[in-house]
Parts: structure tokens; C-alpha cells; sequence
């Protein structure tokens, strides 16, 4: 599946991730915390090809896919959610999903210039997959809504569902929760669970540890753009380093 080796950025002489190596496997929710400013945006930016890493290698299956642009690695089946929502407020909710189609609706449309049929059963197809994926997240009833007219729990369900709409390899999740009561948290909890459990692999960035510790099955911690422990969440639990640099400075500051 994805595999980072090595990888370093900076910004303006300043390093924000530093030779920063792990693996995800395929199938699993490793979740990638740290305080702020450790890097993990950054990391998942240059994952998903926002941003380009310095240095090191990040492989999908082998392939490297460091130096590729954004939407050759969303064409790979890397698919991604904003930690400040990114959606088109004046688009109903299910267009906004089936922009996550885009990548497989192009490469139809050559075909489909050709045979108009093949067109409209495309689109009725892709029009499904859309339904599906809002279904699946709950928000069937608000499909025609303009997405802007939605309260901010169902905007982040929306962004979970053009995700996972084109059933991508793997699911970059930026902070699903931030912002969120702790109902809504929950049900992004239960999606979570319900994806993987649908075979889906995620890499999920999240300050909230009651929510890692619940659906993650591994644990890669960041501070000050360095991997300083990595494993499974009862082991990052009580392990004293993350303690040190993460756990504790929220104690201090809670
Ligand atoms: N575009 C940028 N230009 C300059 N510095 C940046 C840029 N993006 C990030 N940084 C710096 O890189 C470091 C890592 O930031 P990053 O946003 O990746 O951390 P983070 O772990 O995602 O933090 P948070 O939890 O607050 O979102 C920080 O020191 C930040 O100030």
C-alpha cells in the first residue's frame, strides 16, 4: 500500500517534516497525531500531491508518487478530506459528491463522445454511485440541498462521501471531527468503522484521541516533524515519549 521513506520538507529554511518514514497497511486505520504544527498536514499534502516533499520517497504500491501532480495521484485511488471544508456551496449536496467522480466520468467522456447511449448510462451510473455514497453517509434526504445550506456536521459528512465515492485505495481524512459536538462525532466514528469494515484504508489526522483510540488500529506520531513513536494505540497510550510531547503539553494546557 503507501509507503513513506525518508521524507523531509521545508518551508523558507524551516523543516516541518524530517526524514519522516512509515507504512500503512492496506485495509487498517493508522491514524497520524502530534501537537500542532508537527506536520501532519503537511505530510498529507504531499501524500495527496497539494504539496511537494524535499526529500524521501512516498510509494503506492511501489509506484513512486511523490513528484506527480494532485490529480494523477487521485486518479492512482488517493482521495482526500479538507480540514476547512472545501465544498461548492451553490452546487446541490450530490453534485458536490459526484465532483469526487470526476477522474473515471473524464475518462469516459472520450469514449462516450462516440456513442451517446454509453453517455447517458454513464451518467445514470455515475448518478448512483452519488446516491449510494450519500446514503451511506446519511444524507440522502439532503441531496438537492445547496451544500451550503447544511448544518457543519453534514458539511464534513459531505466531504467523507466525495471521498469515498469513487471508491479510492486509499482515504486521506484531515481532522473529521474538528468542530464537531460529541453526537456528530460519534456517527463520523461509525462511518469510520463502516468503511473499514467495507475493505477501505485510511490515513486519519485527528486531534481528538478518544476518536484515534477508537477506530484506529495503528498510531504514527509526529512533533516537530520527526516520527517519534508508532504503534498501537493502548502502546502510544502510555508510551512516555508521546506522553512527553503530545498527552502531556494538552495536560498543561487543558
Ligand atoms: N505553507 C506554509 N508556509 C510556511 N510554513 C508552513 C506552511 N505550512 C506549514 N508550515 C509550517 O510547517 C510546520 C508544520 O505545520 P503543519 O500545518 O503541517 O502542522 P500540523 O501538525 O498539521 O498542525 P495542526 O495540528 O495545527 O494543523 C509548522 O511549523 C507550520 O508553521
Amino acid at each position: 500500500m503507501l509507503e513513506l521513506t525518508r521524507v523531509s520538507k521545508w518551508f523558507g529554511g524551516l523543516p516541518a517534516l524530517q526524514a519522516v518514514s512509515f507504512r500503512l497497511d492496506p485495509g487498517r486505520v493508522t491514524a497520524l497525531i502530534g501537537p500542532n504544527g508537527a506536520g501532519k498536514s503537511t505530510l498529507i499534502n504531499c501524500v495527496s500531491g497539494v504539496d511537494r516533499a524535499g526529500e524521501g520517497a512516498i510509494r503506492l504500491d511501489g509506484r513512486s508518487i511523490a513528484t506527480l501532480p494532485a490529480h494523477q495521484i487521485a486518479a492512482l485511488g488517493i482521495a482526500r478530506t479538507f480540514q476547512n471544508l472545501k465544498l461548492f456551496d451553490r452546487l446541490s449536496v450530490l453534485d458536490n459528491v459526484l465532483a469526487g467522480l470526476t477522474v473515471t466520468a473524464e475518462r469516459s467522456f472520450i469514449r462516450s463522445m462516440l456513442r451517446l447511449p454509453t453517455l447517458r448510462h454513464q451518467e445514470r451510473r455515475l448518478r448512483l454511485r452519488g446516491l449510494q455514497a450519500l446514503d451511506d453517509f446519511g444524507l440522502t434526504e439532503k441531496s438537492a440541498w445547496p451544500a451550503g445550506a447544511l448544518a457543519y456536521g453534514e458539511k464534513k459528512r459531505v466531504e467523507m462521501a466525495r471521498a469515498f465515492v469513487s471508491d479510492p485505495r486509499l482515504v486521506l481524512l484531515d481532522e473529521p471531527v474538528a468542530g464537531l459536538n460529541t453526537i456528530e462525532t460519534a456517527r463520523i466514528a461509525r462511518h469510520i468503522r463502516r468503511q473499514r469494515s467495507a475493505g477501505h484504508t485510511m490515513l486519519l489526522v485527528e486531534h481528538d484521541m478518544e476518536l484515534v483510540m477508537d477506530v484506529a488500529d495503528h498510531v504514527v506520531v509526529l512533533d516537530s516533524g520527526r516520527c517519534i513513536a508508532s504503534g498501537p494505540p493502548a502502546a502510544i497510550r502510555s508510551n512516555p515519549l508521546v506522553l512527553e510531547a503530545y498527552l502531556g503539553r494538552m495536560e498543561a494546557t487543558a
